[in-house]
């Protein structure tokens, strides 16, 4: 008897392009949300983006209430549930990078409220996913929570956010790649949930920013265009997967154990960038997709080794025989790399000297 069932979460609206940051008042009165909001931000984006919003907001008629993280974590969530009850606000609406829209996300999930997620920069993929990533005591990895009612990503803001920002963005996705090879690895040995629709928008979105690499470059809005768009859609396949399988493997797990070791020493983008590297090493040994990925990151001016990260090798080698303990996900790394091994992929693919 056939018995599957599934229900994806997708966005309502999602508006990218010039100047769209002035339409977030129409996007809530599109939704029919009522009442008050409260806008979660960080100090940069709340300058760049929050306070111009809140005018708009105010020349509306309605008044916002804000609050300000400065550092993801639990007590920054809890922080702002209380906040959105003491305001008696309605809805949520995350403006800035990951931490900031990952903690609306979390937040509106316990509060059973729906959220907007406005990004100022095309960092990383959860911009519209349905996953929440916040440092829980020894875990760093997403957790399922609700996509955002809406997403409005303004690419005259993205484009005006640092470079490197952007190439974070650009190498959070190129890591679906490897992330790809694992999920298909973990069907064939360990029979785990897959999802062939979400694995193929994954790689295609990968394909996609590799084939217009030429377009993404410093102060061209289109660059944001091309990356929003692929963050977009990278999303989306994590919430056709109900899972981050189709964007996260092993590179992502090097990517949290050092979150943990090097704490704010890089870019997520940037570690699981070049985390990549070496887990396409590790699939497709020396005549893999290695140099491809590398050559990628590069194209875009991402970081592509331990030096350009700011992290030290023994740091790089310590993350990449200890992060299949992250999580319960079955990877290339298996039950865990010896140092030989580790030193092996890292100077080969010349991620250490
Ligand atoms: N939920 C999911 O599915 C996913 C979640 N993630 C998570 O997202 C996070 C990574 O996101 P990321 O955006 O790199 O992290 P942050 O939100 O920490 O942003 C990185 C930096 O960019 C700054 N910034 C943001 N916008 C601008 C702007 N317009 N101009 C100048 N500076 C700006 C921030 O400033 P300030 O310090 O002032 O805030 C911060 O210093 C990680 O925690 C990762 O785990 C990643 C992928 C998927
Ligand atoms: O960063 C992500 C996808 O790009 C989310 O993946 P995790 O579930 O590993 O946090
Ligand atoms: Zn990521």
């Amino acid at each position: 008897m056939f018995e599957k069932s599934t229900w994806i979460r997708l966005p309502r609206n999602v508006v990218v392009g010039h100047g769209v940051i002035d339409r977030v008042v129409d996007v809530v009165d599109d939704l029919h949300l009522q009442g008050r909001p409260l806008f979660v931000t960080s100090p940069t984006p709340k300058d760049v983006a929050a306070d111009p919003i809140a005018a708009d907001f105010e020349a509306a008629g309605i008044d916002p209430a804000v609050v300000t993280v400065e550092t993801a974590s639990f007590e920054a969530v809890e922080n702002v549930i209380e906040t959105a009850e003491a305001a008696e606000a309605s809805y949520l609406i995350g403006i800035g990078g990951g931490k900031a829209i990952d903690i609306a996300k979390m937040a509106s999930h316990h509060l059973e409220m729906g959220f907007l997620s406005v990004p100022t920069a095309a960092s990383h993929d959860g911009v519209i996913s349905n996953r929440g990533s916040v440092p829980d005591g020894n875990t760093r990895h997403s957790v399922a929570a609700k996509p955002p009612l809406a997403v409005v990503a303004d690419t005259e803001v993205l484009s005006q956010a640092p470079w490197e920002l952007t190439t974070a963005g650009c190498a959070d996705i190129i890591s679906n790649y490897t992330a790809v090879m694992d999920w298909r690895l973990a069907k064939r040995l360990k029979d785990v949930e897959y999802s062939e629709y979400a694995a193929a928008l994954s790689e295609m979105t990968a394909e996609i920013l590799v084939d217009n690499a030429d377009l993404i470059r410093p102060g061209l809005e289109e660059s944001a265009w091309v990356v929003s768009k692929a963050l977009m859609s990278s999303g989306v396949a994590m919430s056709i997967a109900d899972s981050s399988r189709p964007a996260s493997g092993a590179e992502h797990l090097f990517s949290h154990q050092l979150d943990r070791l090097a704490p704010d020493a890089a870019l997520h983008g940037h570690q699981v960038g070049v985390g990549s590297i070496m887990t396409a090493y590790l699939h497709g040994g020396e005549d893999g997709i290695w140099r491809d990925i590398r050559d990628a990151l590069s194209s875009i001016d991402a970081p592509t080794t331990a030096a350009e990260l700011g992290i030290n090798d023994e740091t790089v080698l310590e993350a990449l025989t200890t992060c299949h303990e992250i999580r319960d996900r079955y990877t290339i790394l298996g039950d865990g790399m010896n140092e030989r091994a580790a030193i092996e992929v890292a100077t080969k693919t010349g991620v250490i000297d």
